[in-house]
């Protein structure tokens, strides 16, 4: 199995994406975090942002909204050709509506889920979904500490998944990390986020593949 690793531009130097980006030339796909201090309690950069970004890198793009009314605006970031566009569940009235529309407008569609929020819900849905993000923080801040409290569902969604026969990538996102990453991936989990763990490296390439390697290592499914 795939081991992927999207660095969080949460942590870059956000005045220099488009150099920040240039240091991970060995990552899998670039995290973009959409904030908007309703959902969360951060404000971070929105659509206008995003197709800057666009213009400035070849790697995948893989937009995490963590915003209201998700149903709405999920499909305009689908509209930009974004590789993934992730909602909130917890965000969402039409979750399946709102997948089927990105997948319509040609991105992978993507579902997140707080760590509180179960998945059993959601074991039907899942074929209408190209990803599952499980936070292992609370959303909204980098830096945090990973809550290993998210490993059962982690490896819930994992049986779930093989029970559906479809290739659905299982992503983790928040405190990600050389110590937590070996954790996720025996759990179940094959795209990693890590933000403050690469973008605070002397070498933040020389990190994405430490972490990828540790990955594959440790992954036990
Ligand atoms: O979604 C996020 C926060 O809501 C970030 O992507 C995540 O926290 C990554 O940062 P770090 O690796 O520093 O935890």
């Amino acid at each position: 199995m795939a081991m992927r690793i999207t660095p969080s531009i949460l942590n870059a130097d956000l005045a220099d994406l488009a150099g920040e980006i240039t240091r991970i030339p060995s990552a899998d796909g670039l995290h973009v975090d959409v904030m908007d201090n309703h959902f969360v309690p951060n404000l971070t950069l929105g659509l206008p942002v995003v197709e800057a970004i666009q213009r400035h890198t070849e790697l995948p793009i893989d937009v995490h909204l963590m915003i209201d009314d998700a149903d709405a605006w999920a499909p305009r970031y689908a509209d930009l050709g974004v590789h993934t566009v992730t909602f909130h569940v917890e965000a969402a009235r039409a979750p399946i509506r709102t997948a089927r529309e990105i997948r319509r407008l040609g991105s992978r569609a993507s579902m997140a889920l707080k760590p509180a929020t179960p998945i059993e819900p959601y074991a039907d849905m899942l074929t209408e979904l190209d990803m599952v993000l499980l936070m292992t923080v609370e959303p909204g801040f980098g830096g945090q500490k990973f809550l290993d409290l998210v490993l059962p569902k982690i490896r819930r969604t994992r049986e779930l998944v093989k029970a559906t026969g479809q290739e659905i990538w299982i992503q983790v996102d928040g405190g990600v990390s050389l110590e937590t990453v070996e954790r996720c991936a025996d759990a179940g989990a094959d795209v990693f986020v890590a933000g403050t763990a690469v973008y605070r490296a002397d070498d933040p390439d020389e990190m994405v593949v430490a972490l990828r390697d540790r990955a594959i290592a440790a992954c036990g499914h």
